[in-house]
């Protein structure tokens, strides 16, 4: 009895000692393994809430809540916004890292919204990921779509023409105009005109209906809203919105694909082996989908989300900037006055300002660079990190998303002086310090301190047709109108919400004609 007590005993101690060993092994292991996270040092974050993560600490002007959030957890910064985690870039010198040092690991962007709505999902261009398909395109669009804008002037020249026309028959009529919406109506029908010209008509029938349609897919797919906070809700069509959103874009692409048509048929009709010089951008794209040696193969799905989303940047980020600048100058008449001093001193009285007049009017195109500063369109850049890396001794891992609050850095108090206030006179080049004022001249997305356009090899592809468009068009306002703000002296500068950078109340105003060039 005894001996088998013992036997017991001894047996129990054994498996206790190896449940100890077990438990001590068990604990060893998981500390090891814990270790590797520990050992990672994400940025610094605000105390989360379960589900929605950061978002009650977000008000409905995004880039103002992150800026005040940097301003206590610093320039790099981890938030989660719902199901998605994104470090923010609040300072020059860490969206140096991001768009130079590191350009190639933030080389990549996401498709938001819910892709299974949309039927062109994995098919984008600016929304694509950084790959063998965008830098086929991104090459393309620099040695042929985009290239040689000075065969575009007279698209550029005539539009502008049209909105001039319009405000004098306002001004005769005494009638107030909504600027925000005539710089709508000129972006669109210049973009439409430039990528598909021969299907241009003067009616503007095909214009209008591609803005409609851009229009109503960007409101339907901004209240999605919900579903993309909440990641469990993704698959969910709560509100019949996701049925709407796929309606609308197979409307689209019912419509592209009729104006694809035409223009094969009137290629097989023709024959034609035009100079690149002469076609339409639209017919170079189609001319690559047919080309079997291409050194990438795109689709057809590919041709048509590119318009869209060409159209998508281009409209309202132009449309937005003219807007600002209006305002800023109706503001500040000394400003406005001291312009079209420098306008009529080049320019004469005689005839109107034109786009070669521009490289001899540096008082208007540092305005077009100050208001950019001031209010950038598009004020949070969206990239995301492709692999693991490093980012200022923290950690950021692959799929990161990776916003940058342009509009927080081009007013660091520590790059600029009086940040705030509207000062042209600071792109002027004799009062740039050697090493700051050289470069943002340039604006080759070189200097991180200044980037409405971004920056690196995702930085925008249209910058120079905006230029061209914003500063032809702001030198005609200024040169053949006053204008008169309805219901006030002054232009509510105020910032819409979410994302965008647009005005928050229409700017609307009286043209008063001052100089008839037509
Ligand atoms: C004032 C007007 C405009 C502003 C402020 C603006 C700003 C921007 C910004 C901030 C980006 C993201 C850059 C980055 O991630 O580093 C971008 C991308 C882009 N923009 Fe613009 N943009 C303007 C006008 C245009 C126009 C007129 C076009 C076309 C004709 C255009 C075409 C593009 C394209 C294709 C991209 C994506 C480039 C890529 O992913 O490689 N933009 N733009």
């Amino acid at each position: 009895m005894n001996s088998s007590y013992n036997s017991l005993l001894s047996m129990i101690n054994i498996s206790l000692i190896s449940l100890l060993l077990i438990i001590v092994l068990w604990l060893i292991i998981k500390t090891f393994t814990k270790s590797k996270p520990n050992q990672l040092r994400f940025p610094p974050s605000p105390p989360a809430l379960p589900i929605i993560g950061h978002l009650h600490l977000l008000s409905s002007g995004l880039p103002k809540s992150l800026q005040t959030l940097a301003c206590r957890y610093g320039p790099l910064m981890q938030i989660r916004m719902g199901a998605s985690t994104c470090i923010v870039v609040s300072n020059a010198n860490i969206a140096k890292y991001i768009l130079k040092t590191h350009e190639i690991d933030f080389a990549s962007r996401y498709e938001s919204g819910p892709s299974q709505y949309n039927i062109y999902s994995g098919s984008g261009f600016i929304t694509g990921p950084y790959g063998a398909y965008w830098r086929f395109m991104k090459k393309l669009c620099a040695t042929k779509l985009f290239a040689q804008l000075r065969r575009f002037q007279h698209i550029r020249e005539k539009e502008i023409e049209k909105l001039l026309k319009f405000l004098l028959r306002s001004s005769r009529e005494e009638e107030t105009c909504d600027l925000g919406k005539e710089f709508a109506t000129l972006m669109n029908n210049l973009t439409f005109r430039m990528a598909m010209g021969k299907k241009f008509s003067e009616t503007g029938d095909e214009a209008v209906q591609m803005r409609r349609l851009a229009v109503e897919i960007m409101a339907i797919a901004a209240k999605f809203g919900v579903n993309e906070v909440f990641g469990f809700l993704k698959n969910v069509d709560l509100f019949g919105n996701g049925k709407k959103l796929r309606e609308t874009i197979c409307k689209y692409d019912e419509f592209v694909e009729q104006i694809i048509k035409d223009y094969e048929e009137n290629d097989q009709i023709n024959g034609r082996e035009n100079d690149d010089e002469d076609k339409d951008p639209i017919e170079i794209l189609l001319e690559t989908y047919r080309d079997t040696n291409s050194e990438v193969k795109i689709t057809r799905n590919q041709i048509k989300y590119f318009l869209m989303e060409i159209f998508l940047a281009s409209v309202d980020s132009t449309s937005a900037a003219l807007q600002w600048a209006m305002a800023e100058l109706i503001n500040h008449p000394q400003i406005f006055k001291k312009l079209r001093e420098e306008i009529n001193s080049v320019v004469g009285l005689t005839r109107l300002v034109k786009e070669s007049d521009v490289p001899n009017l540096p008082y208007l195109r540092a305005i077009i660079k100050e208001t950019l500063r001031l209010h950038p369109p598009n004020p949070i850049i969206h990239r995301e990190c492709i692999r693991d890396c490093k980012i200022n001794g923290f950690d950021v891992k692959a799929k990161t998303k990776t916003l940058i609050n342009a509009h927080v850095i081009m007013r660091d108090p520590d790059a600029w002086d009086q940040p705030d206030d509207f000062l042209p006179e600071r792109f002027l080049v004799n009062n740039f310090s050697e090493d700051f004022g050289q470069t943002l001249i340039e604006m080759r997305g070189q200097d991180f301190r200044y980037i409405p356009f971004g920056g690196g090899r995702r930085g925008c592809s249209g910058v120079t047709h905006a230029y061209l468009v914003m500063e032809a068009t702001i030198g005609a306002l200024v040169q053949c109108f006053d204008w008169k703000i309805k219901g006030g002296e002054k232009v509510d500068i105020d910032v819409g919400s979410g994302y965008s950078g647009a005005m928050a109340v229409p700017l609307i105003c009286y043209p008063i004609t001052h100089f008839d060039p037509f």
